[in-house]
């Protein structure tokens, strides 16, 4: 049994360093007094619901942590877990905003902080929590996106199809450097004004369609270049960017999707820039999932993700 509600998982003796799993390793964040990776879920379907998507991303955050539970601690690096903001039917501005103060406070600690979608909805609340983090700084920001779709829907009301636009807007509006990049793009997916949006905006994306292993290296110098200039980066994982036979626990599963063997060097690639300071997965529907392979892919892109960071730093 774990030290922090929702870890647990198998005991492997003797008990020392190399023996260890996330659930034996992880602690509760308001005790931290030393940086590390920390981890913050956002229990929401409104974004999805509101985007006329199928329900269950709330579960996301009790489904992944499950599956990191049992992961080998890589490192030495502390890690936490700051909880779970819930978001009440009809409440999604007022629980991203919860989020983005929790996100902000990891930040404010010098955490690496990892949210645990929640619907896509969770990208506008992790880039306001960053950006309250920063204040009145106004550094070059990079949002990274793994997604078949854009999500830069422009609507009345947020949804989990607006979080891009929302952020470009307000970053405007605040005077803050923004690019937004995405990669594994469905050209089946997007209607044509989401693609006019994307090129108006001046977004860097490449279609799942491009990114084959044989196109890999060049796309890689190509990310490295992109984010040669900027100073930090936020990066979010849509599930629903990786093939429907590995990402079935999904509102919108993608037909073709991005392989494993393309996402994770793509990943390791932004890790490795050392300027990495937030991730996200967003859109994990558990009671989509099959024998929990999305989970299980999820939580694996966390585990290599946050170690990367580590080492990285
Ligand atoms: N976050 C999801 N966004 C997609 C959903 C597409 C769909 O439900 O088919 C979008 O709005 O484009
Ligand atoms: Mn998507
Ligand atoms: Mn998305």
């Amino acid at each position: 049994m774990s030290l922090v509600d929702g870890w647990s998982g198998r005991v492997d003796l003797p008990i020392e360093a190399s023996t260890l799993r996330w659930h034996q390793w992880v602690r509760a964040a308001e005790g931290a007094t030393a940086p590390g990776v920390a981890v913050l879920g956002f229990a929401c379907d409104e974004g999805v619901r509101r985007n006329h998507g199928r329900a269950g991303a709330a579960e996301g955050p009790a489904a992944l942590r499950r599956m990191l539970s049992n992961l080998p601690v890589l490192n030495a690096a502390p890690l936490f877990d700051a909880g779970t903001i819930t978001c009440a039917d009809g409440e999604l501005e007022a629980a991203q905003t919860r989020y983005a103060d929790a996100m902000a406070a990891l930040l404010d600690a010098g955490h690496f902080a990892v949210g645990l979608g929640g619907g896509h909805e969770i990208a506008f609340a992790s880039y306001q929590g960053l950006a309250k983090h920063l204040g009145a700084r106004r550094p070059r920001v990079a949002i990274v996106n793994i997604d078949a779709h854009f999500d830069l829907r422009k609507q009345d009301q947020a949804s989990s199809g607006t979080p891009f636009l929302q952020a470009i807007e307000h970053a405007r509006a605040l005077g803050l450097p923004l690019d937004y990049l995405v990669y594994g793009i469905s050209a089946a997916a997007n209607t044509r004004v989401l693609f006019d949006t994307a090129n108006q905006l001046d977004v860097h994306y490449v279609r799942d369609d491009q990114l084959g292993l044989l196109e890999l290296p060049q796309r890689i110098t190509q990310l490295r270049e992109k984010l040669a200039d900027v100073d930090l980066i936020y990066l979010t994982i849509d599930i629903d960017g990786l093939p429907h036979a590995m990402a079935p626990g999904v509102s919108a599963p993608a037909a073709r999707g991005v392989p494993m063997e393309v996402v994770e060097p793509l990943l390791d690639a932004i890790a490795a820039t050392g300027k990495l300071k937030l991730m996200d997965v967003a859109e994990l529907s558990p009671p989509l999932d099959r024998d929990n392979v999305t989970a299980r892919v999820a939580a694996r892109l966390i585990h290599r993700v946050a170690d990367a960071v580590v080492r990285a730093s």
